[in-house]
C-alpha cells in the first residue's frame, strides 16, 4: 500500500447510521460507522454489493443526512447545520464524480465549456489552463464533450473537479464502466490525484484501484469491516499492510 503523506484528517464520523424505509421495512445502509478520513491520500471504500459503500460516500458528500451519529468536515460539525449551510459547504470544499461518465457533464457544452462551468459553480471565473494537459485531453478544448470515449469523459469529470479547486474529490466507482484501457488511464488520473494535496475518496471494487489506496476501508453489511491502516496509525511510520 502507498503511504499517506500527511495524518491530518479531513472528515471524522463517529457512529454514523443510515437507515432507509422499505416496504418490507428499514433497511441499514450504514451501521456504527466511526472512521477518520486523512486529508491527502487516497480513500477507497470497497466491499460487496450492498455493503453500504454508496450510502457512506453520500454521507461524505453531505447529500444523505445519517439518522444517528455525528460527521466532520474540516472541524465543522456538518450534522447540526441548516440545509443552505450545508449546500454552501459542500459547493466550496467537495466535488462528486458519479459512475457513469456521462452524469457528470453537460453535454450541450465542449470540453472547456464543462471545465468553465464546473469552475464557475464552484465561485471561480475561470478554470486553470492545464488541466486537460494533466488529464491526456490536450487539444479536445473545442470537442462537443459527446465526442469524446467513455474513458475521456470520465477524465474530463475529474478535471472538472479540479477546476472547482475543492480540497474533496469523492467518485462512486469511476472505472467500473469502462474498459480495461480506459480504467487503466482514469487509475493514472487518480494515481496524480492522490499525491496532490487533496483528500480523495473513491469508492470501487477494482483491484487495481484498490491497491492505489493508502487507506482501504471494507464494509460489510452498511459497518467496518476493517480498515488499513488502523485507525490512529501514523502513516509517516509505515502503511503497514494487512
Ligand atoms: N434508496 C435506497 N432505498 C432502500 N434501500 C437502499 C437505498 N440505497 C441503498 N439501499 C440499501 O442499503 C444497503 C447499502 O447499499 P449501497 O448502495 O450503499 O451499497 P454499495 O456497497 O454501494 O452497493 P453497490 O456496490 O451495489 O453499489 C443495501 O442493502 C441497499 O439495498
Amino acid at each position: 500500500m502507498p503511504e499517506s503523506p500527511t495524518d491530518h484528517v479531513t472528515y471524522r464520523l463517529r457512529s454514523v447510521g443510515v437507515d432507509y424505509a422499505t416496504p418490507a421495512g428499514p433497511v441499514a445502509g450504514a451501521r456504527d460507522v466511526t472512521l477518520d478520513i486523512p486529508a491527502s491520500g487516497m480513500t477507497v471504500l470497497a466491499g460487496p454489493s450492498g455493503s453500504g459503500k454508496s450510502t457512506l460516500l453520500r454521507v461524505l458528500g453531505l447529500v444523505e443526512h445519517p439518522d444517528r451519529g455525528s460527521v466532520e468536515l474540516d472541524g465543522t460539525a456538518v450534522t447540526g447545520l441548516s440545509h443552505r449551510h450545508r449546500r454552501a459547504l459542500r459547493r466550496d470544499r467537495i466535488s462528486l464524480v458519479f459512475q457513469n461518465p456521462v452524469d457528470n457533464l453537460l453535454p450541450q457544452l465542449s470540453v472547456t465549456g464543462n471545465l468553465r462551468a464546473a469552475a464557475e459553480s464552484a465561485g471561480h471565473r475561470h478554470a486553470d489552463d492545464d488541466i486537460l494537459g494533466e488529464l491526456g485531453l490536450a487539444g479536445t478544448c473545442d470537442w462537443n464533450v459527446s465526442a469524446l470515449s467513455g474513458g475521456q469523459q470520465q477524465r474530463l469529470a475529474f478535471g472538472c473537479a479540479l477546476a472547482r479547486r475543492t480540497p474533496v474529490i469523492l467518485a462512486d466507482e469511476p472505472t467500473s464502466q469502462l474498459d480495461d484501457v480506459s480504467a487503466a488511464r482514469v487509475l493514472d488520473v487518480l494515481r496524480r490525484l492522490a499525491a496532490r494535496d487533496l483528500t480523495v475518496v473513491v469508492t470501487s471494487h477494482d483491484g487495481r484501484l484498490i491497491e492505489l489506496a493508502t487507506h482501504l476501508v471494507r464494509l460489510r453489511d452498511g459497518a467496518l469491516h476493517d480498515v488499513t491502516p488502523p485507525e490512529g496509525h501514523d502513516p509517516r511510520k509505515g502503511a503497514g499492510t494487512s
